[in-house]
């Protein structure tokens, strides 16, 4: 007890926090995310999506007519095309000859829960905007409000129902915890009033429950077995997978006179969410770098399926920036399989943004991949390991799985790892500022937690000494985005080299992250870390300086990125000698690589060892 109080004063002594995060960690709330090993292995047992689909099956399912039909958009579904939940909610209105009404809410609590960062909400808001503005062309209202008790939130949706006579809705499952456990609240309350509850799935291109283990139903924990049966799957009915839902029908012009319902499209979306805001500066340069909008996104994927990479957009840049070359061999796309892992160039489509919050479907990314004359006679996706879509086709997949992950065992959703052999891992620095330790061992002095305070610091700010972690970190912290690989080298390094807990990381990347997404935040991290589904086995461990020579071979990334190494040229970038760090003002390394490693692999052999 003694132990974690002198914790929690060692880490908020050191580095005051900025206002807006201040308010996000208030006391006032400050939810626990560490669940117990008996909690956790509770709700493997029992999903929540499993009692989801049960409680939807028991609720009403033949209401009576009602004066509209709602559509609840949540933060992971913001578009309106192909959309299956608001593409079924306008085809329900439409038969029924009322309006359809379209309700976001807002929970600030929530969005602390969740290590929500001031990126991910302003570009939450960026694309509502974009879509009031599309749905009020067709007489739709989108009505956002506000709700600062997350536990009031079912109750208020289902008093805005009533509000306007709604007696069926629609919704797109989430799959974390939180939500489900919510959402069975909105069925519950939602029965008793004799209302129907649709839930919808849609994050998938193969949604959870699907792909499913021969011998007893399971959740696949393996990713290759998975991605086999998942595209065998897929390709069996690609009209039902692929399906591009209809766009919603425009309502009768009559509901703007509607004195129930006119009011609604009165409501703004706010500008920002208070504890959330961004300044200035960085809103513009994040909307240069993320626009908001379908277009937009659908115009990124087309750039990444026929334009070249290029040098000139490694960096936070509008991706949709003139001079991109078609070619139809040497595409983003079709290059994929040996360039993905170059950072110094876009080789990747950067569409995860885009992905996390629902404004393109993953199944349009999928169609993307097909000709249209391939989808319109039956041709199948190419998934496999040799070609570049093939490539691409499995990263979607890879999403599919960590989101199928979610809704099997749940645990990972609540701070634990999935691999509970490694729970009493020793690391050196604590799991998430704030919390309990739940069950691994503590750094034993506050020599220890200095040490380690100090180079979570250094690994935040890019000050590592290691080249590629400090791009990467730097990266990360301009333009709320980093490539895949250099999120692994990151993730390994500070949870191996520097043994900080996993947790530590996982939420500083969601806080920092514009595609910040649980599923595959959490997913990445537990893999980098060895505890999780198909994890990086840990004593597989990344070499900082090997990974840097391969992932930035022409050395722009790390130019760019730390300008202190600007004039080095050759292998001193990617391990510069004391003497050129000294010379140009970089900092040593934190951390000797080889001493560390070995330390790592001691500590995951035997659990629970010094
Ligand atoms: C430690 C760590 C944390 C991560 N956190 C997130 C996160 O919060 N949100 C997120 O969307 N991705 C996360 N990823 C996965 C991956 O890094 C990003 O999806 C990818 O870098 C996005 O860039 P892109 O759109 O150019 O990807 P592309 O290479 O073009 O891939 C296309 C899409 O496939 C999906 N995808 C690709 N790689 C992965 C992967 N390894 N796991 C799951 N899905 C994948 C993404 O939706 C991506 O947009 C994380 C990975 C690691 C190692």
């Amino acid at each position: 007890m003694l132990r974690r109080a002198m914790m929690k004063r060692t880490l908020s002594s050191a580095n005051p926090a900025p206002a807006s995060k201040r308010l996000r960690s208030s006391a006032a709330f400050n939810p626990n995310k560490i669940a117990t090993v008996e909690a956790a292995a509770a709700i493997d047992a029992d999903p929540p999506l499993h009692k989801l689909l049960e409680a939807v099956k028991d609720g009403v399912q033949t209401p009576r007519t009602g004066k509209s039909i709602v559509y609840w958009m949540r933060m992971g579904d913001l578009r309106i095309s192909d959309n299956r939940a608001l593409s079924l909610a306008s085809a329900h209105a439409k038969e029924r000859d009322i309006p359809l009404i379209v309700l976001f809410l807002l929970s600030p609590q929530d969005y602390v829960a969740h290590d929500r960062g001031p990126r991910r909400i302003d570009f939450t808001l960026r694309n509502l905007a974009s879509i009031k503005g599309s749905l009020a062309a067709l007489h739709i209202p989108l009505h956002t409000s506000t709700q600062p008790n997350r536990r009031a939130v079912p109750h208020e949706f289902v008093s805005f129902l009533e509000r306007v006579n709604a007696l069926t809705f629609y919704a797109n499952i989430e799959y974390e915890v939180d939500e489900l456990r919510r959402d069975l609240q909105v069925c519950d309350a939602a029965k008793s009033q004799g209302i129907s509850a649709k839930f919808v799935h849609d994050k998938c291109v193969v949604e959870p429950g699907v792909v499913v283990t021969g011998a007893n139903n399971k959740t696949y924990a393996v990713y290759t077995p998975y991605q086999k049966l998942w595209l065998t799957k897929l390709n069996a009915d690609i009209p039902h997978y692929l399906e591009d839902c209809p766009a919603p029908h425009a309502n009768s012009e009559s509901v703007r006179d509607s004195p129930e319902l006119s009011g609604l499209f009165d409501s703004l979306v706010p500008e920002s969410v208070p504890g959330f805001e961004l300044d200035a500066a960085d809103r513009a340069k994040m909307e240069e770098v993320w626009p908001a909008g379908e277009t937009k996104a659908q115009d990124i994927l087309k750039r990444f399926i026929s334009t070249k990479s290029r040098s000139c957009q490694l960096a936070a840049v509008d991706p949709l920036a003139a001079g991109a070359q078609d070619s139809e061999k040497r595409s983003r796309i079709a290059v994929y399989d040996s360039e993905r892992d170059r950072a110094d160039r876009d080789t990747t489509s950067r569409i995860s943004p885009y992905l996390a919050a629902g404004v393109l479907s993953a199944r349009a990314c999928v169609r993307a991949t097909m000709s249209g004359t391939a989808l319109a006679t039956g041709g199948k996706v190419d998934g496999g390991r040799t070609t570049g879509i093939g490539r691409w086709v499995q990263e979607i997949a890879w999403r599919d799985f960590y989101n199928c992950i979610l809704a099997g065992y749940p645990r990972v959703s609540m701070g634990r790892p999935f691999l509970e052999k490694y729970a009493n891992v020793r690391w050196e620095g604590p799991p998430v500022e704030d919390t309990a330790y739940a069950d691994s061992s503590p750094p034993t002095s506050p020599v220890d937690l200095a040490l380690a305070e100090a180079n979570i610091e250094k690994w935040k700010s890019g000050h590592t000494g290691f080249p590629i972690v400090d791009a990467a970190m730097r990266c990360l912290n301009e333009m709320g985005w980093v490539h895949n690989r250099m999120r692994m080298i990151c993730a390994m390094f500070l949870v191996k080299d520097l043994m900080i807990d996993w947790r530590v990381g996982e939420k500083y990347f969601m806080e920092k992250l514009i595609d910040g997404d649980l599923a595959s935040n959490n997913g990445g991290w537990q893999w980098s870390a060895s505890t999780g589904v198909d994890p990086c086995p840990y004593f597989r461990i990344f070499n900082p300086y090997l990974q840097s020579a391969k992932a930035d071979p022409t050395g722009d990334f790390i130019r760019h990125y730390v300008p202190e190494l600007a004039a080095v040229r050759g292998p001193d970038l990617h391990k510069p000698s004391a003497s050129i760090a000294n010379k140009l003002g970089y900092p040593l390394p934190i951390v000797k690589h080889d001493e560390a490693r070995d330390r790592a692999i001691r500590r995951f052999k035997e659990p629970g060892t010094a």
